[in-house]
């Protein structure tokens, strides 16, 4: 298997993720993988979409709450000795859309909510088009020492499936 295709696979699954948003005009429909490679295999942490928990809230914010909601015995099934914040600090992330810089409604930024997590790696669909803000989430993630993939393949239908409803 290629470095795309195995990377790929999960963000085909944050794809199958941002289907399931409710559209909205006023905001995109993204959705978010977590993976730890902690063991041999690698392991779903978690995944998130758009306003899937309730409130105005992001893709990437929902998998990282999701994730830390999860009892201590689901967690061990990633590393039997190291707790929520260790895991999630070994992650790789992958998100259909660029992690968001500003939020126009004032509320904190996926991309600062993926640094505060320490997560390893993001990897990332399309870059966010400045329909309603000037993103700069990825250059904000490298600045703060995460490694930033963009995979090629499936931005075509990451952007579409984002603006749904626009
Ligand atoms: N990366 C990402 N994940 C999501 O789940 C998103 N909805 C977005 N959209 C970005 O956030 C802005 C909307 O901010 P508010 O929800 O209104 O606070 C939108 O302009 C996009 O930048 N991005």
């Amino acid at each position: 298997m290629t470095f795309e295709d195995q990377h790929l696979k999960y963000l085909q699954l944050a794809l199958e993720e941002a289907k399931k948003c409710t559209p909205t005009p006023t905001a995109f429909c993204v959705g978010c993988v977590l993976v730890s490679r902690l063991s041999a295999e690698p392991l779903v942490m978690s995944t998130g979409y758009s306003r899937e928990l309730p409130g105005n809230t992001h893709a990437e914010a929902n998998a990282l709450s999701k994730f830390r909601s999860l009892p201590q015995e689901e967690v061990c099934r990633f590393d039997p000795a190291a707790s929520h914040a260790e895991i999630l600090a070994s992650a790789d992330v992958y998100t259909t859309m660029e992690p968001c810089s500003i939020r126009t409604s004032g509320l904190s930024p996926c991309a600062d909510a993926l640094i505060d997590a320490h997560v390893k790696r993001c990897f990332i669909g399309v870059g966010e088009p400045d329909d309603f803000v000037q993103c700069e989430g990825a250059q904000k993630l490298v600045s703060a020492g995460i490694d930033v993939v963009w995979l090629k393949g499936l931005e075509e239908e990451s952007l579409s499936v984002a603006r749904r409803g626009h």
